[in-house]
């Protein structure tokens, strides 16, 4: 099997994750990186040291127009439009876009004479881009005949293969969903102008102009709005919200369902017991351990259920409690992505 080559835009959060995770798989090829800050030796220093994961031990450098990891050469771009950067020049097979920036995945979409795969770490809705999240619907994908893709987002990659679970066994009839998240980059340490704009009204868009360090800050969330891409009129039946809260890594979420078909608590553990014996990539995990949110730091699970808390009352009120690295369990599940067009999209 050819080792793809994969370009990268943006080297945030996520992208530095997907780095780091490739590095120790050594999956795919990092052709290219394309990075709108331009100071290639602040970008070297943020790949090298890290307040969350760590220092990594291979000798980072960087040079004119590259980074290097043990010498090794990668090339650097700092285009700020997505389509100037030259993934064609290096051969790019998978471009990953991990920037954030909103018009990129339409853009993407669009490249219908790019050869290779594009993958946003956007949740999108547009039908010209497939999203793949790995639990519920990565058996059907077809590399050969899907190339526009999205890798969803952290909230949706947990919930999406619980939810397909309980759906087939019991169904949902409706109920809510309330994550709590970390804070991101684009939070403010101290009060101010709202950083993000609030699409979805203003309770979200000023109180996420407040210190991110000293408050919980409750915001809607698109975690079940997402899930319909894979899970087609979900949100009709499930509510969600979201804390934003004064953590830098792991998010939990606590779903609460009424379930279709009875069930005990008994037979949602074994269902979700099954399910984590019989995958194959760490989609998902159960744990009894009375555990907090930073043990679970660098877990490559999408989710994590935290059995202690399932609990079914009547018969038909399911409540399930679950964990995720909501940067090293998603990136996870990105570099899995390349390794099924790996595998499955060359002839
Ligand atoms: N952080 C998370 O928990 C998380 C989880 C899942 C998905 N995501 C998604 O991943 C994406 C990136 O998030 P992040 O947390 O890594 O953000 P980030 O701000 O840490 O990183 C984004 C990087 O992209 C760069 N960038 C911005 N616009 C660019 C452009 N047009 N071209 C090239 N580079 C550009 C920025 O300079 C920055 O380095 C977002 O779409 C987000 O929704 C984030």
């Amino acid at each position: 099997m050819k080792k793809l080559k994969v370009g990268l835009n943006g080297l945030g959060r996520i992208g530095r994750a997907i780095f780091r995770i490739n590095q120790q798989r050594q999956l795919f090829d990092l052709a290219l990186i394309n990075e709108a800050q331009q100071d290639a030796a602040n970008l070297a220093y943020l790949l090298k040291y890290d307040s969350i994961h760590g220092v990594l031990p291979e000798r980072i450098g960087f040079g004119s127009g590259h980074l290097s990891i043990e010498e090794q050469p990668i090339a650097l771009s700092h285009c700020a439009d997505i389509a100037e950067a030259p993934w064609r020049e290096h051969e790019v097979d998978v471009l990953i876009d991990a920037s954030g920036d909103a018009r990129n995945p339409a853009r993407l979409a669009a490249w219908r004479d790019f050869p290779g795969w594009t993958i946003t770490t956007h949740a999108v809705s547009h039908p010209d881009i497939h999203t793949v999240v790995f639990g519920v619907n990565d058996k059907t994908f077809d590399p050969l005949s899907q190339r526009r893709l999205s890798s969803s987002i952290c909230d949706t990659v947990a919930l999406a293969p619980i939810a397909a679970l309980l759906e087939q066994r019991f169904g949902i009839a409706r109920g809510y969903l309330t994550t709590l998240h970390p804070w991101l980059g684009q939070q403010r340490l101290l009060d101010g102008p709202a950083v993000v704009a609030g699409a979805d009204g203003l309770q979200s868009h000023f109180a996420l102009g407040r210190s991110a360090v000293n408050n919980l800050i409750p915001k809607t969330t698109s975690a079940v709005k997402a899930a319909d891409a894979v899970l087609p009129g979900l949100s009709q039946r499930l509510q969600a919200l979201s804390y934003r809260v004064p953590t830098s890594i792991v998010s939990s979420a606590v779903l609460n369902v009424e379930l279709k078909q009875a069930g005990s608590p008994q037979e949602l553990s074994a269902l979700l017991r099954y399910a984590e014996q019989k995958q194959h990539l760490p989609i998902l995990r159960n744990s009894s351990d009375p555990l907090v949110s930073h043990d679970y730091l660098g877990s490559p699970y999408s989710a994590i259920v935290d059995q202690r808390w399932t609990e079914v009352q009547h018969e038909r009120h399911a409540r399930l409690l679950y964990w995720y690295d909501n940067e090293w369990g998603y990136s996870s599940r990105v570099v899995d992505l390349v390794a099924l067009i790996a595998r499955d999209g060359q002839p």
